[in-house]
């Protein structure tokens, strides 16, 4: 029996299956890599082990990624896409019929301001031209080290969709699919949504649930991904005269903190030891500057990870801190909150708040050290075939199955289980139907009203001065 049967026995959702990609030193599950070193040191053997690995499949990567509008017109659908994502705004079950139109709403309020972000870094987001690159040396990093694939990107929100990508996986006849999301850091709101659609398509498509496949949830733990940022923020500490002066800050793009305090984000967790793992690794290298971790880019009026990136370099800036060099870190290309956020507004923020020397290092990008190591992690995570010196059982209990994160979005939807289910049978008097039914009227008839106000530019949210909450 090959290894993919045993985990479709297993497996109570048995198509995605998540591997945790651990650095070659830290690994202690029987991946490819670990079996490479120890079965020979000849280039030989190491080929001949891929090849049977591979052997006739055909295999493909899906490079997951968020999508960005590429044009200011693409602005608004964009954000509609994004707000329509129940793993970005969470309505309780009874509310969830309101979910298009509150995106619409949204989408409509806030797309002014951010059209007016991507038209100061070009008129769109970089994110397409990036990813694709970054698949292309994927593809050739792969190609090298004697592992031919295809990599196809896969974005949430705009073009390429992921739909677009299986379809086209489909058509190549993909035997072997390795899903690596480009977030280093795992969130119910990245990768969680990413992996949530991903497993509504493969559940209803005969080829999918028939084609073996991998999931890599988070990589940030990785030796060269860590390798790479600490040789990235050591060549920009360089820029600085004082150098041991400069405080290290990384700014991580914000989530409510109700994903972490009441679903189980673990985006937080995840992120901290990320930051902890860089600076060990810099210690290494003797740079034992200061540093400090903050949270940016929140919307809407709810509560986020804390401390803000805002608020920290004022408190910062207060504190006498003179030197400061930005290190974005939940995303491996340039975008909007690199490019605008972090470039323009918060280097205004730090300049103005007694900062004198402000650098930032860039996104990862095409990196080479970065790139091979994704290959790395993607050839570790082969689904791979029995025939190989592994046990099942060992091989089995590698992989943790998509049961994990359904728990974790599952806890993540427990504020709807409270809620009584949805009724659809009208029935008359004070009964629990009729209060269902006058709730979604009551809340229809605020829409309503919202939608009239974004359309006319009046209205009580213009008059109170509420609209910048859903900017
Ligand atoms: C409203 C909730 C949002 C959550 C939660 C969120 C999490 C989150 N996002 C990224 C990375 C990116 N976000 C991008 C765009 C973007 N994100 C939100 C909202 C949330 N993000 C909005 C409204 C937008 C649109 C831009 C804007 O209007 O500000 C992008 C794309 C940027 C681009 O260049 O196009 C990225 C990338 C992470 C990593 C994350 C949680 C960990
Ligand atoms: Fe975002
Ligand atoms: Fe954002």
């Amino acid at each position: 029996m090959n290894q993919s049967m045993n985990i479709r026995i297993q497996s109570p959702s048995p198509s995605l299956l998540l591997l945790p990609a651990k650095s070659s030193s830290r690994c202690t599950c029987p991946c490819l890599r670990v079996q490479l070193e120890n079965s020979s040191s000849s280039n030989l053997s190491k080929t001949s082990l891929i090849s049977r690995v591979v052997g006739d499949d055909k295999i493909g990567v899906l490079l997951l990624n968020l999508g960005g509008p590429e044009t200011l017109e693409d602005v608004q659908p964009f954000l509609f896409n994004l707000f329509a994502d129940p793993d970005i705004i969470r309505l309780p079950r009874l509310f969830r019929f309101l979910q298009n139109p509150l995106a619409k709403f949204i989408s409509v309020a806030r797309a002014p301001k951010s059209k007016e972000g991507y038209a100061s870094i070009g008129g769109g987001s970089p994110l397409r031209q990036i990813t694709d690159a970054q698949a292309e040396e994927l593809r050739k990093a792969l190609s090298e080290k004697n592992v031919p694939a295809k990599v196809y990107v896969g974005m949430r929100y705009w073009h390429p969709f992921t739909e677009e990508a299986i379809e086209q996986i489909k058509r190549d006849s993909i035997t072997k699919l390795v899903v690596l999301p480009l977030y280093p850091q795992f969130s119910i709101s990245t990768s969680g949504s990413s992996l949530r659609l991903l497993e509504s398509i493969f559940r209803e498509d005969e080829y999918l649930v028939n084609m073996q496949h991998t999931v890599i949830p988070s990589w940030y733990q990785r030796e060269g991904y860590i390798k790479a940022m600490a040789d990235l923020i050591e060549k920009e500490l360089t820029n600085f005269d004082r150098l041991e002066e400069v405080m290290i800050f990384f700014s991580a793009h914000g989530v409510p903190l109700a994903y972490v305090e009441e679903a189980g984000d673990p985006y937080k967790a995840e992120m901290e030891e990320c930051v902890d793992l860089i600076m060990e690794e810099l210690e290494k290298r003797r740079i034992n500057n200061a540093y400090t971790l903050a949270y940016q880019s929140r919307v809407g009026p709810v509560e986020w990870l804390k401390p803000y990136t805002d608020e920290t370099i004022i408190e910062l800036g207060r504190k006498g801190v003179k030197s400061l060099l930005a290190v974005p870190i939940s995303f491996v290309s340039e975008h909007i909150e690199t490019l605008e956020e972090i470039d323009v507004e918060y280097k205004e923020l730090a300049l103005k708040s007694g900062i004198e020397k402000w650098g930032r290092v860039p996104a990862l990008g095409c990196e080479p050290t970065f790139i091979s190591d994704l290959a790395d992690a993607v050839i570790e995570s082969l689904p791979y075939v029995g025939a190989m010196a592994v046990s099942n059982l060992e091989a089995r209990q590698s992989l943790v199955p998509l049961g994990s994160v359904e728990e974790l979005l599952a806890a993540y939807d427990s504020q709807r289980r409270e809620l009584p289910p949805p009724v659809t049978v009208w029935e008359w008097g004070w009964t629990k139907s009729a209060e269902t039914w006058n709730g979604r009227a009551a809340m229809l008839a605020v829409l309503v009203l919202l939608v009239l106000e974004v359309t006319t530019g009046e209205g009580f949210l213009h008059q109170w001065g509420l609209l910048p909450l859903f900017r």
